[in-house]
């Protein structure tokens, strides 16, 4: 069974004009499904609405063969222990008032309930999985380069363990070299934890290098469909 499935997906964020429009693809156990797309195509508005960001107008989300389309915010938060997202934007996406273990731990005390020492001891183990040392749990992200923050940012969406990550162009806001070292710990963690991404990028470079297959998006549709990188 497909872990992820989108069956016409559509989106529209004003009425008769979507920017998603009609998406089919899948997403299986263990592999990378690269979404290749120019500026504008509509790729980050897939990713959103699989982890439930923005609301479908069309067209069925299934996890694991369940629909998850018009999912509760009772059963999403269940499902962010399966399904997570990595954004672009690594200074964007951390909140700079907390330290960084404080951002971390708080999916763990708020989902799965863990008590503080057992999510700090989580964080600690989850933060040197990304390569950082424990230690930048007590610091803030101002603290950090863009690498290193989009690091933190992975090890955020990782915490709970989910089966799949949404990798909304986690490499486009960083230095060549220092993408370079992210694509890596990507692949090492896919690795090592069995994770399926959903990869989103405009750069065909990148795609091939990361991808199992590949799908093309223009216009909110898709133009080619999945195969083999070649
Ligand atoms: N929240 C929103 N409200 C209204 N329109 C939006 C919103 N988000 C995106 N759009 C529009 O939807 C279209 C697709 O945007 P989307 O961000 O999904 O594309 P993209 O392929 O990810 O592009 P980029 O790589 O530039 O982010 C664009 O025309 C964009 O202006």
């Amino acid at each position: 069974m497909p872990l992820l499935e989108l069956r016409g997906l559509r989106v529209a964020y004003r009425p008769h004009h979507p920017v998603v429009d009609g998406v089919d693809l899948v997403v299986r156990p263990g592999e990378t499904l690269g979404l290749l797309g120019a500026s504008g195509s509509g790729k980050s508005t897939v990713g959103h609405a699989v982890v439930g960001l923005v609301r479908p107008s069309g067209g069925r989300i299934l996890f694991r063969g369940e629909d998850i389309t018009h999912a509760t915010a009772r059963r999403r938060r269940a499902l962010s222990t399966r399904l997570q997202i990595v954004f672009q934007d690594p200074h964007g996406s951390l909140n700079p008032s907390r330290t960084v273990g404080s951002t971390l731990a708080e999916p763990l005390r708020v989902v799965r309930r863990l008590p503080r020492r057992a999510a700090e001891a989580r964080v600690a183990a989850v933060l040197e999985r990304v390569g950082m040392p424990p230690a930048v749990a007590r610091r803030y992200p101002g603290a950090f380069s863009g690498g290193q923050l989009q690091r933190i940012a992975i090890a955020r969406a990782l915490v709970l363990e989910p089966e799949l990550l949404v990798c909304d162009e986690p490499t486009s806001a960083l230095d060549l070299s220092v993408q370079a070292q992210i694509l890596n710990l990507l692949l090492d963690l896919q690795h090592q934890l069995g994770l399926s991404y959903l990869f989103i990028s405009h750069d065909a470079d990148v795609v091939r290098f990361l991808c199992h297959r590949v799908v093309t998006l223009r216009g909110g549709r898709i133009t080619e469909p999945a195969g083999p990188r070649s």
